[in-house]
C-alpha cells in the first residue's frame, strides 16, 4: 500500500494544535487532510476555534463540526497549517495554485506560527518552477498583466474552462512563469509597486516550521526565521 505522504506531514502538524487556539485552516489538498484530522479532534474533546482561508476549507470545516468564527470576530491566530506549491531551504514559499493566496497571507500573518505542509515534490533549491500566482483586480487587467511581464515573466491570466478564473474575493490570477526566482524578497518589492496587483505568492519570512512527508515514509522538519 501506497502511503499518503500528505496526509502523513498533514497529521503531524496537527499534532501542534492544544486545547484553546484560534487556528487557521489552509487550502489545497494538503490543508484538507490538517482539517479532517482536526475535525477528528474536536469530535474526540479538542476545544478549538478557527478561519478559513478559502469557501472550500470553511465548507469543510462546518461538516466535520469545527467551529468557526468570523475574521472580525477575533484579534489573531495562534497558529495556521497551510500548504505551498514550492518551498526553499530558507521557508520561502510560493502559494496559490488553489487561488486562495490572499486570504491565506492575511490568515497566516496574523498567526503567531505558521506552519506549512507539504509533500516532498514542493522542496526546491530555488523558488519559480511553478508559476508565481499574483492577484490581480479586473479593472485595467490588461495593464497590470502589461506590468508583471516587465519583471522578466510571462503572465497567463487563469481560467476556469473558457472564463477567467475568479477568486473568492473577485478578482482574477495572472500565473506568472519565471525560469526561476533569483531574489524572492526583490521580486515581491517589485510586484507590491504594481497598481493593480492585490496580493503575491511570494510568502517571506512568514512560516517557522515545514513539515515535510517523504516517500519513504519519513518527516522532514525545517525551521524558518519569522519576521511579519
Ligand atoms: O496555496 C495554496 C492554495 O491557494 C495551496 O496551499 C497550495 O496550492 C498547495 O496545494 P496542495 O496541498 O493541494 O498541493
Amino acid at each position: 500500500m501506497s502511503i499518503n505522504v500528505k496526509q502523513l506531514a498533514a497529521e503531524k502538524a496537527v499534532e501542534y494544535v492544544q486545547d484553546g487556539m484560534k487556528v487557521g485552516l489552509g487550502t489545497g489538498s494538503t490543508a484538507y487532510w490538517a482539517i479532517r484530522k482536526l475535525g477528528e479532534r474536536v469530535s474526540e474533546g479538542l476545544k478549538i476555534t478557527a478561519v478559513a482561508t478559502s469557501q472550500a476549507s470553511e465548507d469543510q470545516a462546518r461538516e466535520l463540526g469545527i467551529p468557526l468564527v468570523a475574521f472580525g470576530d477575533i484579534d489573531s491566530l495562534d497558529l495556521t497549517i497551510d500548504g505551498a506549491d514550492e518551498l526553499d531551504s530558507k521557508l520561502q514559499l510560493i502559494k496559490g495554485g488553489g487561488g486562495a493566496l490572499l486570504r491565506e497571507k492575511i490568515v497566516a500573518s496574523n498567526s503567531t506560527r505558521m506552519i506549512v505542509v507539504a509533500d516532498e515534490s514542493k522542496s526546491v533549491a530555488t523558488l519559480g518552477k511553478f508559476p508565481l500566482p499574483v492577484e490581480i483586480v479586473p479593472f485595467a487587467r490588461e495593464w497590470t498583466v502589461a506590468e508583471l511581464a516587465t519583471l522578466g515573466c510571462e503572465p497567463v491570466l487563469r481560467k476556469n474552462g473558457d472564463e477567467l478564473y475568479k477568486t473568492d474575493n473577485g478578482n482574477y490570477i495572472a500565473d506568472c512563469h519565471f525560469v526561476a526566482i533569483d531574489s524572492a524578497s526583490d521580486l515581491a518589492l517589485k510586484l507590491q509597486g504594481i497598481p493593480g496587483v492585490v496580493e503575491h505568492g511570494l510568502f517571506i519570512g512568514i512560516a517557522d516550521l515545514a513539515i515535510i512527508g517523504k516517500n519513504d515514509g519519513s518527516i522532514e522538519i525545517i525551521e524558518g526565521v519569522r519576521s511579519i
